[in-house]
């Protein structure tokens, strides 16, 4: 089922054996600009003309109304219910251990330099809703939110049609128990793109939704294009488009858990990257063996098939370990999975990837739900150098410079000497002129 690409013996750059979205999501954010751009015009015909296209219905009012807020978490099933306070529980307990303190460095006598932490002002939290429906993706965006301090929070989701045209019941049940109360029926780039520019979100213009200065979230493929074509108007996370998971594995892995998990994430999209990479023979036909198995059984079968057997997965074969950690950081996966014998060892040794999960009992599945970690993580090699949503995805540092007038004193000749050397005599001048009598 699954492309096998044999890099035994071989000395093959593994970067271009399984191609990402990439360069998909660059084509996509040239279908989503007119989109974008109507929506920064025109507000709210535009999201409603999109909402009716691409997710078949539009709700006449966007702004989720608090009582339907209160409704979904009154009608919330209980086991569902503790599940979610479980997660957000676990979560808050991780994200709370990731608050930076303020910092104060001496660097001369009289000279300090704090750094300060400010929260984002007001974000806008995307939580996906076309082919499945995340309340775990709101404890995801939320909770690191809350816990930076963000005053202002916004939560956006696809409207449903098997909801009245509001987003799931259980999303809005997740912002319920969180705290959120406001929430927007939109989807897609419109939602995006209503976020960044602000807007009108009813026909008589009484009620508006005011701009953020930051998106974070996951979503599909026009989603992520939406947020890197709007990076600038607004700042936004890490892109965190169709999901991956790359495993690497010896023959003392499971096969049937192997399986299992490489299912799991194809289950998201026909668009999401399993990709297994192991130096067993032994290993990858038992794994092959399961995914014949398991697959036919699997609910979302149509959508699992597409996704492993598209370009994007693939079954590596490798000399050794040593090699499979060269593929898999290569590679850089949003999910990475290490079932080998010494798996931490090897974990520690891993450079890139957004999540790494150790050992057989620590399958991706529970740190999508109740780990305490986040699972909003970049995609698409972005982990090369950028890391999953945390509260300091939501903080910006400020230095505030105080030097006493005997330090700047000090200093100043080599303020001088650097101005003159960059040709910006000015510079110096701001200084000097602050001491008449030591260039009289
Ligand atoms: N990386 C992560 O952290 C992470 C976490 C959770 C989910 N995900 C990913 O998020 C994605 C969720 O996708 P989804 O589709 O279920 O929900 P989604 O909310 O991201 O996308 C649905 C929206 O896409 C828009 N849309 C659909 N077709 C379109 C088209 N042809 N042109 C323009 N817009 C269109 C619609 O407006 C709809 O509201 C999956 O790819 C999943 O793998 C990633
Ligand atoms: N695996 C997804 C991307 O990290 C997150 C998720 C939410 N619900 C289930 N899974
Ligand atoms: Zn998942």
């Amino acid at each position: 089922m699954l492309n096998r690409i044999d890099l035994r013996g071989g000395v093959r750059d593994p970067r271009h054996l399984l191609p990402r979205a990439q360069l998909d999501v660059s084509v996509a954010v040239e279908r989503i600009r007119p989109l974008v751009e109507a929506v920064g015009e025109h507000g709210y015909p535009a999201i409603r003309e999109a909402s009716e296209r691409f997710d078949g219905i539009s709700p006449e009012r966007l702004r989720v109304p608090a009582e339907a807020i209160k409704e979904a978490e009154g009608s919330l099933d209980p086991q569902v219910r503790a599940a979610l306070l479980e997660s957000i529980t676990r979560a808050r307990k991780v994200h709370a251990d990731q608050r930076r303190t303020d910092h104060t460095t001496h660097v001369v006598p009289g000279g300090t330099v704090t750094e300060r932490w400010v929260p984002v002002d007001r974000v806008g939290l995307y939580v996906p809703g076309g082919l499945a429906m995340y309340p775990s993706t709101v404890v995801m965006n939320v909770v690191p939110a809350q816990a930076a301090g963000v005053r202002s929070l916004v939560v956006v989701s696809p409207p449903q049609r098997d909801n009245g045209g509001l987003p799931d019941q259980r999303v809005l049940a997740a912002c319920a128990l969180l705290g959120v109360d406001e929430v927007y029926a939109v989807g897609g780039a419109q939602a995006v793109a209503m976020l960044a520019y602000g807007s009108t979100v009813d026909p008589d213009g009484a009620q508006r939704c005011t701009p953020v200065d930051m998106i974070t979230g996951p979503g599909n493929i026009w989603v992520t294009a939406a947020k890197r074509l709007l990076r600038g108007v607004v700042g936004i996370d890490a892109e965190a488009g169709p999901t991956e998971i790359a495993i690497l594995a010896d023959d003392t892995a499971d096969p049937a858990h192997v399986a299992a998990d490489l299912i799991s994430q194809a289950e998201h999209d026909p668009l999401a990257a399993s990709v297994l990479v192991t130096p067993s023979v032994a290993l990858a036909d038992a794994v092959e063996r399961e995914l014949a198995r398991q697959v036919p059984a699997t609910k979302h079968v149509e959508r699992v098939t597409t996704a492993l057997t598209g370009e994007q997965s693939g079954l590596v074969l490798v000399d050794d370990l040593e090699a499979g950690l060269r593929v898999v950081d290569a590679y850089a996966a949003e999910h990475l999975e290490i079932q080998t014998v010494d798996a931490r060892d090897w974990a520690l040794r891993v450079r890139n990837a957004g999540a790494i999960f150790v050992g057989a009992w620590s399958p991706v599945s529970l740190g999508d739900y109740c780990a305490g970690s986040n699972h909003v993580l970049p995609t698409g090699g972005c982990t090369r150098h950028s890391s999953g949503l945390s509260v300091q995805s939501f903080l910006r540092g400020v230095h505030l410079v105080e030097y006493s007038q005997d330090a700047l004193r000090d200093v100043a000749p080599h303020v001088v000497t650097l101005a003159t050397v960059e040709d910006l005599p000015a510079h110096g001048q701001a200084v000097s002129v602050r001491f008449p009598e030591d260039t009289a």
